[in-house]
């Protein structure tokens, strides 16, 4: 499991996660939702070492890798779907498959993930192996970016806003790539744009208000009743 504890980070200088505490369970789908600018992104990349924290612990399945870089962090078993897709322009789907497939050197790892099987559910990444980063379509680098993370064999998989800009029936498949992760038994951080998403989608969620925890709740009990989630948002219904 993923366990953030007291996790505190910024930009030169300043802070924008304040002592945030979060606990994503193997085999579940936590949501993180919140207002532009309230430090969503900062908390993913301060988990995937692009940002070093000021303070706290992230710890995978008790072991703290805070303050490690990036590229041990995803040794450790971190994945990441970063917001804005970062596929290089001048690699075919093909070579980007071929780079990140490591598989899993121990059993520890949730799901055994193959360019067969990522392929076999992402199909249109199939009809396009040889095309450049450059040449596809948002969508497509939005798949490409989902399965690079998923070969990498991760056993936390980092979500941020992986729907943006696709179409309805897209993002339906990329929030059923993630529950397959979870029920495979991988931890599975999601952002989410829309609390309405966050409550179709996550076992748990938690509500981020300028870089501070403002509710933490079960998928189920904001499923029965959203009217907490929009008051932590500060949304009245007519706006989601
Ligand atoms: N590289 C950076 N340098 C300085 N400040 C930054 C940097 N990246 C983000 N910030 C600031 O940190 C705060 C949180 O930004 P962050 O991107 O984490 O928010 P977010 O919740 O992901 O927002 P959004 O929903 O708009 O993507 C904002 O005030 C933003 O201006």
């Amino acid at each position: 499991m993923l366990q953030l504890l007291g996790l505190t980070a910024g930009y030169h200088g300043g802070t924008v996660l304040h002592g945030v505490d979060l606990t994503v369970a193997a085999g579940t789908v936590h949501a993180v939702v919140g207002r532009n600018g309230a430090g969503k992104t900062t908390l993913v990349h301060t988990v995937a070492g692009l940002l070093r924290p000021a303070s706290g612990r992230v710890l995978l399945d008790g072991l703290d890798l805070a303050g490690r870089p990036a590229h041990r962090i995803a040794r450790a078993g971190v994945g990441l779907v970063p917001q804005g897709r970062r596929v290089f322009a001048s690699l075919t789907v093909a070579e980007h498959l071929r780079l990140a497939h490591r598989p899993p050197r121990s059993a520890d790892r949730p799901g055994v993930w193959t360019p067969e099987r990522v392929l076999g559910l992402l199909p249109r990444l199939g009809e396009r192996l040889g095309t450049r980063g450059a040449n596809l379509s948002g969508g497509e680098q939005q798949m490409l970016a989902l399965a690079r993370a998923l070969l990498s064999s991760p056993r936390v998989l980092l979500l941020d806003e992986p729907t943006e800009g696709l179409s309805p029936e897209l993002a339906d498949r990329v929030h059923s790539l993630a529950r397959t992760s979870a029920d495979e038994g991988m931890a599975v951080l999601l952002v989410c744009p829309s609390p309405a998403q966050a409550i179709g989608c996550a076992d748990t969620l938690t509500v981020l208000t300028s870089g501070r925890t403002a509710l933490r709740m079960d998928g189920a009990a904001a499923r029965a009743d959203a009217a907490p989630l929009r008051a932590a948002l500060d949304l009245t219904p007519a706006r989601d």
